[in-house]
């Protein structure tokens, strides 16, 4: 139902669509026009042959303009190296507008694509992202370099083609008209189940590159699951499909071909025998013929080819329709407000916050929460797993906003803040720190990309981290290999210590690790995070009970909702309550 409602709709919309891509065109449009010159005289300069070859064998019978066949054998040679000099440039002002066209659209879609709220990255993956940016745009590059063109080229030896066939005979020319209708019919219903087809295959294609990106980038998992021949049969199983469906595609494709062929060629000597008639009456002399036989060639030829770059255009307009999806998304609000925030104090007041995710709207993960933290206080957020802890410091980052009730910084909505400029006022020491693939160097200076190298020693230095790093033969220049690999868990904490520090917030969220660190690692860990805390309105998302005894505050949440908060002796007191309870069970284990 909803296949057949798109297949509907989709001639008006891609057409929409592929205008949209004009933009990026549009730049470079006086060297698209004259390729375009340079297309259209190289096809006409091949119409000119048949007629040429034509007068060359009538030379005799016919008013021609040249009487010497040497003559007409050097016009020809002329005919040729024009057409091979307009092919020339024509490759290469296509080539050029084309690079230039994509670099745009590539950085467009990314610039677009890194904007667009978490909401959209929580339902998509990297994966299919990554293809939509590669092969979708790789796509469309060979239909402007090469497709269009051949689409202008074979329209021209088409419609000029039947246009000079009528010169020549138009009787003939009717009779070869009245074929070709029945043939158009079928190549649109062939047309458009090959569409079909390119676009399951493009879908299944960019889902087995998922399956690969997924599990190279999980590799860990993979193999301490030692499930490299479960991912190996995901693998081949969704391989297999893209398999089939390009079979069945390709079997579409070459059994439109085969028709196309039994048409062209069947359709010529239908033409021949009518021709032959006409000789035998008079109707016709046999230089006309000769360059009609060979107009219907060239005819025949570009139809033949104009299924292929039909299907090749229409290939190209579902990369677009999935390219434009992510271009129509709606991105963040990122523009600068015209106050920019000065003298921020990190207040945060949650005023009866209730919050469900998009993706789950039904299900209620927060629930009235109120919750007041005071600039400079370090609250602890504590919780069984589940609760909405993580889902808080989201909202405090505004990655998704209440869905009722009220956030506010310093007294005032959080809505009337710049996203990015509230963003550059909080720092986040992950649970699962991700470096970037380049040097520690790089990697600190994230939080503060104009960082001075001094600035950064001390960052380091600060951090516990600097220990380490001067240790390493190339010092701050160490490559940290993709993801940060090459570094052990406590380094790589440090590191993200060592940038928020750069950053120097004045609101820090610290999800702490659950991973277990050696006790050497987790003291110099702790001792930087203890220090980085001062001064600043600090959320730990606290895992072990043990380090958020000294918290000016602990929030306990259970179920989306605060059900208690208090400082740790206060907490502690309280017989019944669930704080009580998750120490008494983590300090039995
Ligand atoms: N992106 C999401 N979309 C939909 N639901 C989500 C999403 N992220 C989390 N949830 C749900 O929201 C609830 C709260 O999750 P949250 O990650 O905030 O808990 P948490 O207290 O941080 O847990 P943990 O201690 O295990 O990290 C859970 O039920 C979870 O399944």
């Amino acid at each position: 139902m909803q296949e057949e409602k798109q297949k509907t709709r989709i001639s008006k919309d891609s057409l929409r669509q592929i205008l949209k891509l004009y933009k990026y065109i549009k730049p470079f449009q006086t060297t698209f026009g004259i390729g375009l010159i340079f297309l259209i005289l190289s096809s006409l300069a091949n119409l000119a042959f048949p007629l040429l070859l034509g007068q060359l064998i009538d030379r005799e019978t016919e008013d021609v303009f040249l009487d010497d066949i040497d003559q007409y054998a050097l016009l020809l040679l002329a005919v040729l190296l024009a057409q091979a000099i307009f092919s020339f440039m024509r490759v290469k002002l296509f080539v050029n507008v084309t690079e230039g066209a994509l670099a745009s659209l590539r950085q467009e879609t990314y610039r677009h694509l890194i904007q667009l709220p978490i909401t959209f990255f929580n339902q998509r993956r990297v994966g299919e992202l990554n293809s939509r940016i590669s092969s979708d745009i790789t796509q469309l590059q060979e239909t402007m370099t090469t497709t269009l063109a051949e689409l202008i080229r074979q329209t021209i030896i088409i419609v000029g083609g039947i246009g000079l066939m009528a010169y020549t005979s138009w009787k003939l020319t009717l009779f070869t008209l009245a074929i070709l209708p029945a043939m158009v019919v079928v190549a649109v219903f062939f047309g458009r189940f090959i569409r079909k087809y390119s676009k399951k295959f493009q879908a299944e294609v960019a889902e087995s590159n998922t399956i690969v990106e997924e599990s190279l980038q999980g590799i860990y998992n993979v193999k301490a699951f030692a499930n490299e021949f479960l991912e190996v049969a995901r693998y081949s199983k969704k391989t297999d499909s893209v398999a089939k469906t390009g079979i069945k595609g390709g079997t579409y494709r070459a059994a439109f071909s085969a028709f196309m062929i039994v048409g062209v060629f069947g359709a010529i000597v239908a033409v021949i025998w009518r021709a032959a008639t006409m000789i035998q009456e008079g109707d016709l002399d046999n230089g006309s013929l000769f360059s009609f036989i060979l107009y219907c060639v060239f005819i025949g030829g570009s139809m033949a080819g104009f299924a292929d770059v039909v299907a090749r255009i229409q290939k190209a307009i579902g990369a677009t329709e999935e390219l434009m999806d992510i271009l129509n998304e709606e991105k963040e609000d990122l523009t600068p407000t015209p106050n920019p925030i000065t003298n921020f104090k990190g207040n945060i007041h949650f005023d009866n916050v209730t919050f469900a995710y998009p993706t789950r709207a039904e299900t209620n993960v927060i629930k009235n929460l109120s919750l007041e933290i005071k600039s400079g206080e370090q609250v602890a957020l504590v919780g069984p797993s589940g609760a909405g802890k993580s889902t808080l410091v989201q909202l405090v980052l505004r990655f998704f906003e209440p869905t009722s009730g009220r956030l506010s910084f310093d007294g005032k909505p959080a809505t009337e803040y710049g996203l990015s400029e509230l963003r550059n006022q909080m720092a986040v020491v992950p649970q699962d720190v991700l470096l970037f693939g380049g040097s520690i160097r790089e990697n600190i200076a994230y939080g503060k990309p104009d960082a001075s190298e001094s600035e950064i020693i001390e960052a380091a230095k600060k951090a516990n981290a600097w220990v380490f790093i001067s240790d390493f033969s190339e010092g701050l220049d160490t490559i940290v290999g993709e993801r940060g690999v090459q570094l052990s868990g406590g380094q790589r904490q440090r590191i993200a210590i060592a940038r928020a520090v750069l950053k120097d917030p004045c609101i820090l969220i610290l999800d702490e690790a659950t991973s277990a660190l050696d006790s050497e690692s987790e003291r110099l860990v702790q001792d930087a995070l203890d220090k980085l805390m001062v001064g600043r309105t600090s959320i730990v998302i606290a895992h072990r009970l043990a380090t958020v005894r000294s918290s000016d505050k602990i929030v306990v949440i259970e179920n989306g909702e605060l059900v208690e908060s208090g400082t740790h002796t206060e907490l502690s007191s309280k017989e019944e309550g669930l704080y009580k309870q998750l120490s008494s069970m983590q300090f039995t284990d």
